[in-house]
């Protein structure tokens, strides 16, 4: 199911990147706002120049005095405020940015679902803030130089003002200015918003061409050229609509600055032509054309400023987005039962109607079965049918577009999902590789029992992976993971690690079992299964459930139910006895897979 997040406004953007910097470090935050009065001081030189030109020529010793005076100590003080601010910003930057990055971890890792992680729209805004490096502390570096630009412009045309207030007729072109750079920082949105699926794939294709895993394939195939080739055109994908958005924001920021030094020109003129007739001052006609420069630099700055502020904003936005998916998820699951102690008659499907994020199409259009309690059931099918979906929706992985899921007739949303989830168990194809000590690596799978030898073996002992032993020097305290200096493992090895570590609850309410056996030999599949349905069957007392998931037809036999899938829906339905003497797709595909192995 698609989250339909709101998009967050402009103040609680800005103030999120305001506080979150605040709360980074109040004293190196207000330290860093010493940059603005820095800043500040510089936009006053121009009256300073004015009184020592205007001392020297008509013999004041005193304005002489006063204006060197405050040159001097302007430009000191702006040198050493720069440098003890741009130092305290620097700081507070990358703590920001790891504030913000530490934010969006937690969120990501506490909400309850897996929604997120498949929704290309979470995707999307989270590549935009993480591609470019230091976005999200680039908010605080956003937010002062939006302050020093602003002070600085505020102050220069109080300035210009006390100078000759025509100069103020300059500030009419930071009108245009100002909307050149509204349209300059919506280019750029646009440019974020345009790239970011490019981004990813090109992050992608660089991982495909950088790691160990598609390594051989890549070689074998000759497919790594082709494959850079990918990549070339995803980066060149990914930068165009910036290149884009440069060049236009460069060419409308040329044009300003041709109107300023039009506009900026005539009044320069006037004033030029007044000090020829005796009615302007030379020390005014000085302190003008140096305030003309501080004027041209605030308006050009006004496209700066805008664009910085913008960028700012949408890095807020971005963050509160992503908070706000998070915070709708966590409220959408309100379940705050206990789960069950054991189960009774068993866990239904009632109508399940799913969607996966972004995705057209519903994988569940109103999918029922009953899975009874205690039963050991085989899930089978072509690629596709909505296996692994079952697995996920089953273990409250994601939400429902519609019906629901009973425990004993419960429905899963009135539990809390972490119980469930701490009553279930499971082992997947795409398990993790935790490259920690063994015990470590198996251990994770049940965090409420210490990890010590006998809980851990008898885990090893159920997933029938002892004999991984031999390839451990130092038994469960074996390093793993070459990079770390331990030993590495081969896949089928890692896999029965995972297996182990699903085994670690030793009598879980929900058992899913999602294909994790597909690299090991028919044979050991069949061994593992056929044992484990018959330790389930013994233990059955807390009417557990057991859902294995497999390819491997000859796995199933010892099943107490077998459901095949096809298309998100249930084909066929019943014992292996049943099915065979039905004589449909099971009998046809066990048939076919059983000669093959004659
Ligand atoms: N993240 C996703 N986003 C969109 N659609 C998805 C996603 N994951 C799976 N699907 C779609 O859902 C359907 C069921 O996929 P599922 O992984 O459940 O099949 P499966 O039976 O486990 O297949 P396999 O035997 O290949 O593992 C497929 O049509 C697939 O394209």
């Amino acid at each position: 199911m698609s989250a339909t997040v709101a998009e967050p406004g402009v103040r609680p953007s800005v103030w999120l990147v305001v506080s979150s910097s605040w709360r980074s470090g109040r004293l190196a935050f207000l330290i860093s706002l010493l940059e603005v009065v820095s800043r500040v001081l510089q936009s006053l030189n121009p009256l300073f120049v004015g009184f020592v030109v205007t001392g020297v020529i008509e013999h004041r010793l005193g304005l002489l005095v006063g204006g060197a005076a405050g040159l001097a100590c302007s430009q000191g003080l702006i040198f050493l405020l720069m440098l003890i601010g741009v130092h305290e910003r620097m700081h507070v930057n990358d703590r920001v940015g790891f504030a913000f990055d530490q934010c969006i971890g937690r969120r990501s890792g506490l909400t309850p679902t897996m929604d997120h992680l498949v929704d290309p729209a979470y995707q999307d805004r989270l590549q935009t803030l993480t591609e470019r490096q230091g976005a999200m502390g680039m908010a605080f570096q956003s937010l002062v130089n939006t302050l020093n630009n602003l002070s600085g412009a505020v102050v220069t045309f109080v300035v210009a003002f006390l100078i000759d207030p025509r100069l103020l007729l300059l500030v009419l072109v930071a009108v245009p200015a100002a909307l050149a750079a509204q349209r300059t920082a919506s280019w750029e949105s646009a440019a974020e918003a345009e790239s970011a699926s490019s981004g990813r794939l090109s992050e992608h294709l660089m991982k495909v061409l950088t790691s160990a895993g598609p390594a051989s394939e890549l070689r074998v195939m000759g497919a790594r050229a082709r494959i850079a080739e990918r990549a070339d055109r995803a980066v060149r994908a990914w930068r165009a609509p910036y290149v884009r958005a440069s060049a236009r924001g460069s060419a409308l920021n040329s044009l300003i600055s041709l109107v300023y030094l039009g506009a900026g020109g005539a009044i320069l003129w006037w004033m030029v032509d007044d000090a020829l007739r005796g009615r302007l001052g030379v020390g005014t006609l000085v302190a003008a054309v140096v305030v003309l420069g501080d004027l041209r630099d605030s308006s050009e700055s006004m496209l700066w400023t805008t664009n910085l502020a913008a960028r700012m904003i949408r890095v807020g936005r971005r963050v509160l987005w992503l908070e706000r998916y998070g915070e709708q998820s966590v409220a959408r699951h309100t379940g705050s039962g206990a789960a069950p102690s054991r189960i009774e008659r068993g866990i239904s499907l009632r109508d399940v109607t799913f969607t996966y994020p972004g995705a057209k199409k519903a994988t569940f259009q109103g999918l029922s079965i009953d899975l009874p309690a205690g039963a050991t059931i085989a899930v089978v099918g072509e690629n596709g049918a909505g296996k692994s979906t079952l697995v996920n929706v089953l273990t409250g992985m994601y939400d429902l577009d519609a019906g629901s899921i009973e425990i004993d007739g419960r429905p899963l949303t009135t539990l809390d999902l972490a119980q469930w989830r701490a009553a279930s168990s499971g082992a997947f194809q795409d398990h993790a590789r935790f490259e920690f000590t063994a015990r470590d690596a198996i251990g994770i799978g049940d965090l409420q029992t210490e990890p010590t030898d006998a809980v851990v073996l008898a885990a090893l002992a159920r997933a029938a992976a002892t004999d991984v032993l031999r390839a451990l020097p130092d038994g469960l305290d074996t390093q793993l993971g070459p990079e770390w200096g331990g030993v590495g493992l081969s896949g089928g090895q890692w896999q029965r690690l995972a297996i182990a570590r699903g085994m670690m609850r030793g009598r879980p309410l929900l058992q899913v079992l999602d294909e994790p056996t597909s690299a090991l030999d028919p044979a050991t599949e069949h061994a593992l299964f056929d044992g484990y349905a018959d330790a389930a069957r013994r233990t059955r007392d807390n009417g557990g459930i057991t859902v294995l998931v497999t390819h491997r037809f000859s796995t199933v036999s010892a099943a107490d139910l077998v459901v095949v899938m096809a298309d998100g829906a249930v084909a066929e339905i019943g014992t292996h006895d049943e099915l065979m003497a039905a004589d449909g797709t099971y009998a046809h595909l066990y048939s076919l897979q059983a000669a093959g192995y004659h």
